[in-house]
């Protein structure tokens, strides 16, 4: 894994920064294969692309070939206060001119562990045509781009600490019905899915999580028993996006884990 730190004093300098990062990538991979698939958190992320939606980025992108995924989702109807979906399209999707038929969302109405497999199954469908590409070292998909947020405690997509989720090994995607954080039933990406990414983008914002990123970077890490965002370790490249208030320490006084 490469792995980059980029720490900027204020959140809308990491919003401006995210835009430019997230412009590269797409002309990148657009130029490399002709889509380019994206993978949404959501919580503080989606604001924190606000940028995307601004000129110069909105006008420079070929939004047509992005391919749009839920890392996570909370199992609600699409249109519910809690669905992530819902949190995308307000703030960022209904923004932007990226086809209907390009944007992935879970089918409703069902079980959570039934909207999970149905979301794999599509996953899996998606490799199958090869509108997504395949990791060689995993079988899993292999998405473009991998856009991380994380909670106070370092909980990354529905991925939590003390729950067996974060262990699974052959599901792509998996289902919670007791998330420590509402709404409980949710359903998540795992971690091989995860890893199996070209870039990660680990965006974190804000003082509540300056506890979660000190220990994700520094020395006193607990390699036994790793917070969630310890596990995030993509085969291409990890950018952790901080800003002043995440990250108030001088980052070189850190062990920092590359
Ligand atoms: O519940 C969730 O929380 C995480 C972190 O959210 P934040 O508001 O602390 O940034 C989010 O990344 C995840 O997608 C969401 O379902």
């Amino acid at each position: 894994m490469v792995s980059h730190i980029k720490k900027f004093e204020t959140e809308d300098d990491v919003a401006v920064a995210l835009a430019k990062y997230i412009c590269h990538l797409s002309a990148k991979f657009i130029a490399m294969h002709g889509s380019f698939s994206v993978v949404l958190s959501g919580g503080t992320l989606i604001d924190t692309m606000r940028k995307l939606t601004e000129s110069p980025y909105v006008d420079s992108i070929h939004w047509s070939k992005w391919l749009i995924f839920f890392l996570d989702e909370r199992v609600v109807p699409l249109d519910d206060s809690d669905s992530n979906y819902k949190l995308a399209y307000d703030g960022f999707l209904k923004k932007v001119p990226i086809p209907e038929c390009n944007i992935y969302p879970i089918k409703e109405g069902l079980s959570p562990e039934e909207t999970a497999d149905e979301y794999e199954h599509r996953l899996k469908h998606l490799v199958a045509n090869k509108t997504l590409r395949t990791s060689h070292a995993t079988g899993f998909a292999k998405f473009d781009l991998m856009l991380v947020g994380m909670g106070p405690e370092g909980h990354v997509a529905s991925l939590f600490c003390w729950h067996f989720q974060r262990f699974e090994k052959q599901k792509w995607v998996t289902f919670i019905t007791d998330s420590p954080k509402p709404p409980p039933q949710r359903i998540t990406f795992t971690f091989p899915l995860i890893n199996s990414a070209s870039e990660i983008a680990m965006v974190v914002t804000g003082e509540d999580a300056a506890d979660a990123v000190k220990v994700a970077l520094g020395k006193h890490a607990n390699d036994h028993y790793p917070l969630p965002v310890q596990k995030v370790s993509p085969e291409g490249t990890l950018t952790w996006f901080l800003d002043n208030k995440a990250a108030p320490w001088n980052l070189g006084a850190l062990c920092v884990i590359l």
